[in-house]
């Protein structure tokens, strides 16, 4: 939690309780259902709480923006942002039915009212528009763009700070990932913005239309 406070200090009381309880929860949650690898649960705060809100680093999302989890799997980088930002709609999506009963319960147990989930494989949801899909260890960035490009809103409900698009959490080398993605995406290295290992070579990868 410590190595949560020490890179963002604006947390509200509410916000740092709610950061808090995660620990427990996921502990509590994956020995009913694995969500986290065991030997991540006793890094769960830098490998996936910090990981996740250095997406809320880069970007200053305005209230009210909508943004899809495409496979949040046990809710990241989703939970994180959503407690993060309060006033933003995240909306999870996984193809694994229990993944989402753990989200689902956590989220409640947080008291976020600003999460939804949703069982669906992402090329299947039709009829829907985000200003922004965040995603983190799904696919190749070919596949995730493929998916999520038709449920990005060309017309946002308001001004956005950023054009509406894909922002992904990847790591290693990219290049011929990016190359056969087809995609000019904006790369945003992250190794800077924390000082502990796990964060050599990570980086957000942003594309919009
Ligand atoms: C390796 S896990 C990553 C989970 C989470 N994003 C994280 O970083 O901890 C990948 C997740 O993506 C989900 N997934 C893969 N393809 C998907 C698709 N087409 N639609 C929805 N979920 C998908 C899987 O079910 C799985 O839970």
């Amino acid at each position: 939690m410590e190595i949560v406070t020490k890179y963002f200090t604006e947390f509200t009381d509410k916000q740092l309780q709610q950061l808090q309880q995660l620990q427990a929860l996921y502990t509590d949650w994956n020995e009913k259902i694995n969500v986290i690898s065991r030997k991540d649960i006793d890094s769960l705060y830098e490998k996936h709480v910090l990981h996740s809100l250095s997406i809320a680093a880069i970007f200053d999302f305005n209230d009210g923006a909508k943004i899809l989890d495409l496979g949040t799997g046990g809710g990241f980088p989703g939970i994180p942002l959503a407690i993060f930002f309060p006033e933003v709609h995240f909306h999870l999506v996984d193809s694994i039915a229990k993944k989402l009963k753990v989200v689902q319960a956590i989220a409640g147990e947080l008291g976020l009212t600003n999460v939804t989930t949703q069982h669906a494989r992402v090329e299947d949801i039709k009829n829907r528009k985000f200003d922004y899909v965040v995603s983190r260890a799904v696919a190749p960035l070919k596949d995730l763009w493929q998916w999520c490009r038709p449920l990005i809103a060309t017309q946002p409900s308001q001004p956005l700070n950023h054009a509406p698009g894909l922002i992904c959490l990847k790591g290693g080398d990219l290049n011929l990932e990016i190359q056969e993605s087809g995609t000019k995406p904006k790369i945003v290295d992250i190794t800077g913005l924390y000082s502990e290992d796990y964060f050599k070579e990570k980086f957000i990868i942003y594309v919009t239309r």
